[in-house]
């Protein structure tokens, strides 16, 4: 008979609630036995909502603790993830944590050290870019070599808006961090240094601090030149962009498509507005492989707290970038760990 996985869900925000509804309603044999929010009422109004029953635990310790959970979501803000899967950890369960894993190098650092005192994996990262099916395609084509040596890539990452406090560290932390994760596995290179360009701001932020849009360039060991352009008020809607340049050719990733209309002397296509509808399947899969391993008490295999680390050491010094008035960053990343390779 299939088991049953138990989940215990922290931070019922957007992502939380989507990702609730995704372990209740599409992933098979997941109990979602427990919420939590700091946001007193907040889990509760989202259970209703979606028509659903669980305990709903003010204080996420005692969520952790609770001897039905099996498994811990992490879906809280970013400044919570910390102590959120560091204390998943010592109480020796599986976690799934959304990006970025902490808030810096450090952060992350002391919970790849955590991870280890298990002797197994134990916690996978939400870059559920690695289980789109697009990424998964591009990345084939560029392993085949069809495209040649790839030689740079420019990238898009726009969101048609955030809010006010959203500023440009959560830009490159928040934002950036996917792009950051992806490419290096895409384009199976290391990361030697990064910079961020920041062009005139948006009349969309009046913080003067802010810096929106901001330009991301990255350079491999190999020498591949990355850029990304990083926009998070575009206003248009949700546009991301992948093209990798090769030697013999350039593979695109597609746009996600919709229905073409022609009407009043016009052909046109909708854009997506947000993450939820565009990377819809990429979550569902993510969540299904990661199900998958845990609930036979097997270790998570998509991205890990080795791959949440890299990302950091590369955002940390896209940040002092910013701070150094665009000063290119050094970047020397240790080698991936034994533990992380098995
Ligand atoms: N993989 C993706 O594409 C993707 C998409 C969206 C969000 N995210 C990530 O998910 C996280 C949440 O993003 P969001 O957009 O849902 O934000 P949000 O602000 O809507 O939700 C976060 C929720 O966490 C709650 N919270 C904060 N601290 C808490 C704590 N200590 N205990 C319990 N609850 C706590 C907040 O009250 C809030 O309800 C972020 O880290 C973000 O980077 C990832
Ligand atoms: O947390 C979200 C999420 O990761 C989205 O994929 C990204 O486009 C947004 O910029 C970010 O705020």
């Amino acid at each position: 008979m299939t088991k049953t996985t138990k989940v215990g869900i922290i931070g019922i925000g957007f992502i939380g609630s989507d990702h609730l509804n995704r372990l209740t309603k599409t992933i098979a044999n997941v109990d979602v036995t427990a919420v939590c929010d700091i946001v007193p009422g907040k889990a509760q109004k989202v259970l209703d909502e979606q028509g659903l029953q669980a305990k709903d635990f003010a204080d996420y310790h005692e969520l952790i603790n609770d001897p039905e959970v099996e498994v811990v979501v992490c879906t809280a803000s970013n400044e919570a993830h910390y102590e959120i899967v560091m204390a998943a950890l010592k109480a020796g369960k599986f976690c799934f944590c959304e990006k970025p894993l902490a808030l810096d190098a450090k952060q992350c650092m002391d919970v790849v050290e955590e991870e280890q005192k298990h002797g197994r994996r134990m916690l996978q990262v939400g870059f559920m870019r690695h289980y789109a099916p697009e990424y998964v395609q591009l990345k084939n084509i560029i392993d085949s070599g069809q495209i040649g040596a790839p030689l740079m890539a420019d990238c898009r990452h726009y969101n048609q808006t955030q809010p006010e406090e959203y500023d440009s560290t959560r830009s490159i932390i928040e934002t950036a961090i996917h792009e950051i994760d992806v490419m290096h596995w895409l384009l199976n290179d290391d990361y030697k240094n990064i910079k961020v360009y920041l062009p005139k701001q948006t009349r969309h932020v009046q913080n003067k601090d802010i810096r929106d849009p901001q330009i991301v360039v990255m350079e491999t060991k190999s020498g591949i030149n990355i850029s990304v352009e990083v926009f998070v008020r575009c206003q248009y809607g949700y546009d991301i962009k992948c093209d990798v340049i090769g030697e013999e050719g350039v593979a695109e990733l597609p746009t996600v498509p919709q229905v073409a209309l022609r009407k009043n002397a016009k052909y046109s296509t909708e854009i997506l507005t947000d993450w939820k509808a565009r990377f819809e399947s990429a979550y569902d899969i993510e969540f299904r492989d990661f199900i998958a391993h845990v609930s036979e008490d097997k270790s998570p295999a998509g991205p890990s707290a080795w791959d949440g680390y890299v990302a950091a050491v590369t955002a940390d010094a896209a940040l002092k970038s910013i701070e150094e008035g665009g000063k290119t960053q050094d970047l020397d990343i240790p080698e991936s760990p034994k533990f992380y390779k098995e």
